[in-house]
């Protein structure tokens, strides 16, 4: 897997690959690694499909009760932070590497890296999933703060196109969120569309 976030003023940008391997073989080629929380919080989801999926539900079903009781969308930090204690929690059991990402009132558009072993910081910017590895130095060259959305959208489908070149566990198309005040927007860049570098 190859995922990565990015904040703008005014929201966040989210990507993903679509690769899902048991072994060598690729068990699913159009995987939607890009998972909905809330109307204006997703998570990056890399590591075992199964944990993160459960993971996933299981903080969707705590902010779904928490919005009621609290009358008002919930914070992406409050998301970042239910996420984090499972993933602390039950780190001896898991592999999940997750980034929450979202927007808020509050603080506008936030990402949260949850990498294995659980910890929990705050990024303007994070990679994650075996994929990244190819790519943080092509990140850090490329990244300047206060960019705008249409360049982080731009970063994120150059980033991850070329993590899924090199990482045999990252491929298939290109998974695309933008999320602001309005609300969630998605696109896919398939495979014979990506950036060639
Ligand atoms: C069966 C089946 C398909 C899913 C198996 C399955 O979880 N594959 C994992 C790799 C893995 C991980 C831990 C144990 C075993 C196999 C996988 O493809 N993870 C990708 C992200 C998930 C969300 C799709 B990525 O991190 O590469």
């Amino acid at each position: 897997t190859s995922i990565m976030a990015c904040e703008f003023d005014g929201g966040v940008v989210i990507g993903a690959d679509s690769r899902a391997t048991t072994g060598a073989y690729i068990s699913n080629r159009f995987a939607d690694k890009l998972t909905k929380i809330t109307d204006y919080i997703y998570c990056c989801r890399s590591g075992s499909a199964a944990d993160t999926q459960a993971i996933s539900d299981i903080v969707a079903y705590h902010l779904s009760l928490h919005k009621m009781e609290l009358g008002m969308e919930p914070l992406v930090e409050t998301a970042a932070n239910v996420f984090r204690e499972l993933c602390y929690n039950y780190r001896d059991s898991l592999m999940a590497g997750i980034l929450v990402a979202g927007w808020d009132s509050r603080k506008g558009g936030q990402v949260y890296s949850i990498p294995l072993g659980g910890m929990c910081v705050r990024q303007p910017i994070s990679i994650g999933g075996s994929g990244s590895t190819y790519v943080y130095g092509y990140m850090d060259s490329q990244y300047k703060p206060n960019m705008s959305r249409d360049e982080c959208v731009k970063l994120v489908e150059n980033t991850l196109a070329l993590a899924m070149s090199r990482d045999g566990s990252s491929g298939g198309v290109i998974r695309i969120g933008v999320i602001t005040e309005k609300g969630a927007e998605r696109k896919v860049i398939l495979g014979n569309e990506l950036p060639q570098f």
